[in-house]
């Protein structure tokens, strides 16, 4: 080599070491990473970051034409800067030589400097760590022994009757019903010769009394995966119309991160060893879950911190039950019985539920508002006694508070309410109270974090069964455990004994208006047809009697002289329904259900669980 070009490198070699020592300054002053001057796993890739457009395409790109493997990015928004964990100390090796001040990546192709960094930041990817998971998903710690996972790992390897295969990045079993993944689904008119081994009964009664009020039936198709290290299954949803809700899937032999995504969302959880994942409603139906092809998962540690973590074999049992039939829950994105209906705009169940609260439900009560609250004063003395069975300085929110009327019930309780309507809220607010403004599928309030609930006559407003028991859910998950939920709707059947229907006591005084009443009626179901955006053509019921099916439009006639009428619309509850969908609802368990006033109402309560999550 010339002395010039010698004297070249070295100048580049002293600028390239300039240029990180300043960028080791930024980190150490951003996120408190030191460097290290031995090799470790973690290498902070300086210069270049999400600030300067490096995707981790890119950057895992750059690493892997060096020969290092690499097992995890954490990339940090709005930085020049982010990290890189390798699989070991000689692929860290690899990555460092190969990319320190060589590499041009990023937007304008900056030059990216590397250095052995002690250990990750404590944000990096904590952010992931510390999303609400999704709804419906639970994760039960030590659901198997040490001894009862060997038992089932034998009895499964022993069974040599079931199906097996190979696929790309993993090594299957099934029993009861091959899954095809070829179609993404099962034959169900061809049962394997060898079903669900009778090795797993033990787990089932165990379910059940993790929820004894949980509508279950045994599973009748078992998949097993089993993942060497480095493997993993791409994001997917196991399809609609095979299988029913919930699914399990038992984690044996190693710890595993499972992704799930939904859009633009994503959520990483820990599955423990011997661990049990519920899937159930949105989870299993609405986000993906998938697991990467790595060597090592970074998880956080009971500190908060992040840390590395070998993966070993593992091998899960996933354990479903086949549907036979349609898919008609409400999340048509990843529902392959309603792909048709999609691309058609508004014409999915689920948008059409949307759009009918909208109209029907949300528009009318911003309007009657003021009018609506002035007939609601007095609270329900079971609904009183409820919210006085709590001890002092507990915190119950009133979902789909209305005008606030049950907030100041018990004085020694902190009483929240929310609700959609603007205009019933600003009745609360001005009378001093604890409300804010939202849906009651999506409630801004921490996961397991309050005493009680209340929601009086709100979720027959929703326009789905689905929709009716993601509000339930949603209740059930803002609940700690031992936490108590009220819910009443209302009955299909207004009752005429003991605890007469308010609404039926009525009858007398209006039943000489009936006649003009069926006038109006005929009158508004006209003007309904007539309306372009309506979609759903449901009936208007007569105002007090006896509902004469489930989804009605329950007319609101205002009391200024124009005396307008407004359509409600009402999914009025068959006896048993409300139960039904409670049992649906894995973390609670039904504690009281009555009738009350022309409602049917249920008292559930949720039952301790622990989540993944340290
Ligand atoms: O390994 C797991 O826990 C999940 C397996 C899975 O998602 C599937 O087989 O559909
Ligand atoms: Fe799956």
């Amino acid at each position: 080599m010339h002395v010039e070009q010698q004297q070249q490198t070295v100048n580049n070699a002293k600028k390239a070491d300039k240029k990180r020592r300043r960028c080791l300054a930024i980190i150490k002053s951003d996120c408190d990473v030191s460097p290290s001057d031995t090799p470790t796993v973690y290498l902070a890739i300086l210069n270049v970051g999400l600030s300067n457009g490096l995707t981790e395409e890119s950057l895992l790109e750059a690493a892997a034409q060096t020969g290092g493997s690499v097992s995890e990015v954490a990339m940090l928004t709005g930085k020049s800067y982010c990290f890189l964990v390798c699989c070991s100390l000689e692929d860290s090796q690899l990555v460092y030589t190969g990319m320190h001040n060589v590499s041009t990546i990023g937007q304008q192709g900056a030059v990216a400097y590397l250095s052995y960094v002690k250990a990750l930041p404590t944000l990096a990817g904590k952010s992931e760590w510390n999303k609400p998971l999704p709804s419906g998903l639970i994760v039960l710690p030590d659901f198997v022994s040490d001894a009862e996972e060997a038992t089932l790992l034998r009895s499964i390897a022993e069974d040599g009757r079931s199906y097996e295969g190979t696929l790309k990045h993993r090594h299957v079993k099934h029993f009861g019903y091959e899954f095809l993944y070829g179609s993404n689904n099962v034959d169900p008119t061809k049962p394997l010769e060898q079903s669900v081994p009778t090795a797993c009964g033990f787990l089932w009664p165990r379910l059940e009394s993790f929820s004894s009020s949980w509508d279950w039936s045994t599973p009748d198709q078992l998949t097993v995966n089993e993942y060497e290290p480095g493997h993993g299954i791409p994001p997917h949803v196991d399809t609609h119309s095979a299988f029913l809700d919930p699914i399990l899937s038992l984690s044996l032999q190693s710890d595993v991160v499972m992704d799930f995504r939904r859009g633009e969302a994503q959520v990483q959880v820990k599955l423990p060893r011997r661990s049990l994942l519920i899937m159930s409603g949105e989870a299993r139906y609405d986000w993906t879950h998938g697991i990467k092809p790595k060597h090592i998962d970074v998880v956080p540690t009971a500190t908060g911190s992040l840390t590395t973590q070998v993966r070993n074999k593992r091998t899960s049992l996933t354990f479903r039950r086949l549907r036979r039939g349609n898919c008609n829950c409400s999340y048509p994105t990843l529902c392959d019985s309603q792909q048709s209906k999609v691309p058609q705009e508004l014409s999915t169940l689920a948008d059409q539920a949307v759009s009918l609260e909208q109209q029907n439900v949300h528009e009318v009560y911003d309007k009657i508002a003021n009018h609506f609250s002035e007939t609601r004063h007095s609270p329900w003395p079971l609904v009183a006694q409820f919210l006085d069975s709590f001890e002092p300085e507990s915190v119950v929110l009133d979902v789909g508070c209305g005008n606030g009327k049950y907030l100041g019930c018990n004085a020694h309780i902190l009483a929240i309410g929310c609700d959609r309507s603007q205009g019933l809220l600003a009745v609360g607010q001005q009378k001093g109270q604890n409300v804010f403004r939202c849906d009651c599928l999506s409630v801004p309030v921490r996961s397991s974090s309050i005493d009680g609930c209340i929601s009086i006559a709100v979720i027959h407003h929703l326009a789905s069964a689905d929709r009716r028991l993601s509000a339930l859910r949603e209740m059930a998950r803002v609940l700690r455990p031992g936490g108590r939920a009220l819910v009443y709707v209302w009955a299909k059947e207004q009752r005429r004994n003991d605890r007469k229907s308010a609404y039926l006591r009525q009858n007398k005084a209006v039943n000489k208006e009936r006649t003009t009443e069926q006038e109006q009626r005929q009158k508004q179901q006209h003007e309904l047809e007539q309306r372009p955006q309506d979609h759903v053509s449901l009936p208007v019921h007569t105002n007090r009697t006896e509902f004469q099916q489930q989804d009605v439009l329950v007319p609101w006639k205002t009391k200024d002289e124009q005396r307008t009428t407004f359509l409600r619309y009402y999914h009025v509850f068959e006896e048993n329904e409300l139960e039904k969908l409670v049992a649906q609802v894995p973390e609670v368990e039904l504690t009281k259900s009555y009738y009350d006033q022309g409602n049917h109402c249920v008292i559930f309560k949720k039952i301790a669980v622990c989540t993944a999550r340290p």
